[in-house]
């Protein structure tokens, strides 16, 4: 099966890798608006095959859409990244242009794909995905949520000195530093409540860090992170090609929903051949439930910036 990645940057080069060395796809396309640099990254990723062993054909192209043809899924990381002290949804002005040509440019070539959103501001940058495709919402899907929640894990592994892959936890809401929800009420390690090891404070201190983490990370690496995005990209892409039917959370299209309509926000969601397959409605308390529409209407009033690209 074959995988496109527009943008053949930090997180869309290590989507690539991931992808290739997990034999997740038989075939990955990267491309690029830079001269030469997705068919760059190509050739250094194949140069890894024979040392991890894998089979995967990987090729660049400079802007070239014809050379993604019939991909299955369709990974959009075109556009640019934050810097230290800035917010995600300060990119919106130059990504929201750049998101919108390359969707419309890869399904010319890939009309069945999968659309699979990373670009920030995410959930915004779904939003106009679906709305100026048009594209049923199963196949339209924001990836936040994924990585959110591996970093609420990695946190929660910290504090209680466990390993992460031993911790289930979820993050839902929009993927801001703000709007993001670490649901630490249903964290469990091995099915046990993590609220039996860990104070209130410890876990509230777990959630913070959890919001922050993209922000954190940005202050230390001077531009935002790419191996933990790009695996949790791959993590989502492997569950729809191979059907795996995975519950991931991710930012999709809500019709009443967690009491939500026509924004695009991460809620957990059933992960196929189909895309999005099923959401799951977890029963919120009142103080979630609170949090959820205040993340929404955060989400919401982002979507109104992108009244005159829609036009
Ligand atoms: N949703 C998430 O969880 C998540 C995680 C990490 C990064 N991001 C976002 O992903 C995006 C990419 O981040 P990065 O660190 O890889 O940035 P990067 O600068 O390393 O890579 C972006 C690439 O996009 C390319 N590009 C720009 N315009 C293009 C176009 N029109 N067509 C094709 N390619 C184009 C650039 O040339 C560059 O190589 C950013 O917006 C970042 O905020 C989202
Ligand atoms: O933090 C960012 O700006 C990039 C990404 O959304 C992340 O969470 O790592």
């Amino acid at each position: 099966m074959k995988v496109t990645i527009v943008g053949a940057g930090n997180v869309g080069a290590t989507c690539a890798d991931v992808i290739s060395y997990r034999g997740i796809a038989s075939e990955v396309v990267l491309l690029d608006i830079k001269e030469g640099f997705a068919e760059g990254k190509a050739l250094d990723i194949m140069q890894c095959a024979t040392n991890t062993g894998f089979n995967t054909k990987v090729s660049g192209v400079t802007n070239d859409y014809s050379k993604t043809a019939n991909s299955s899924v369709v990974v959009i990381t075109s556009g640019i990244p934050r810097k230290p002290g800035m917010t995600r949804e300060e990119l919106i002005g130059i990504n929201a242009g750049i998101v919108k040509t390359v969707v419309e440019s890869v399904l010319v070539h890939s009309p069945e794909a999968i659309i699979v959103v990373v670009s920030n501001p995410m959930d915004t940058m779904t939003y106009l995905a679906l709305k100026s495709t048009g594209l049923p919402k199963n196949r339209i899907i924001g990836m936040g949520g994924a990585l959110d929640s591996s970093r609420f894990r990695t946190y929660l592994s910290m504090a209680l000195d466990k390993p992460a892959n031993d911790i289930s936890a979820m993050v839902i809401g929009g993927h801001g530093d703000t709007t993001m929800i670490p649901l630490t009420r249903l964290a469990s390690y091995n099915g046990i409540p993590v609220s039996q090891f860990l104070s209130e404070e410890a876990l509230q201190k777990v959630a913070a860090d959890t919001m922050v983490g993209g922000a954190t990370l940005t202050g230390l690496l001077g531009t935002s992170a790419w191996y933990a995005p790009g695996a949790s990209v791959a993590y989502l892409v492997d569950s729809i090609l191979n059907d795996q039917k995975k519950m991931i959370a991710c930012s999709v299209f809500v019709e009443g929903e967690y009491e939500q309509n026509d924004i695009c926000i991460g809620v957990p969601c059933i992960i196929g051949k189909n895309g999005v397959e099923e959401i799951i409605e977890i029963e919120l308390n009142d103080s979630e439930k609170a949090k959820f529409a205040k993340s929404a209407e955060a989400v919401r009033q982002m979507n109104d910036a992108l009244k005159s690209i829609l036009a």
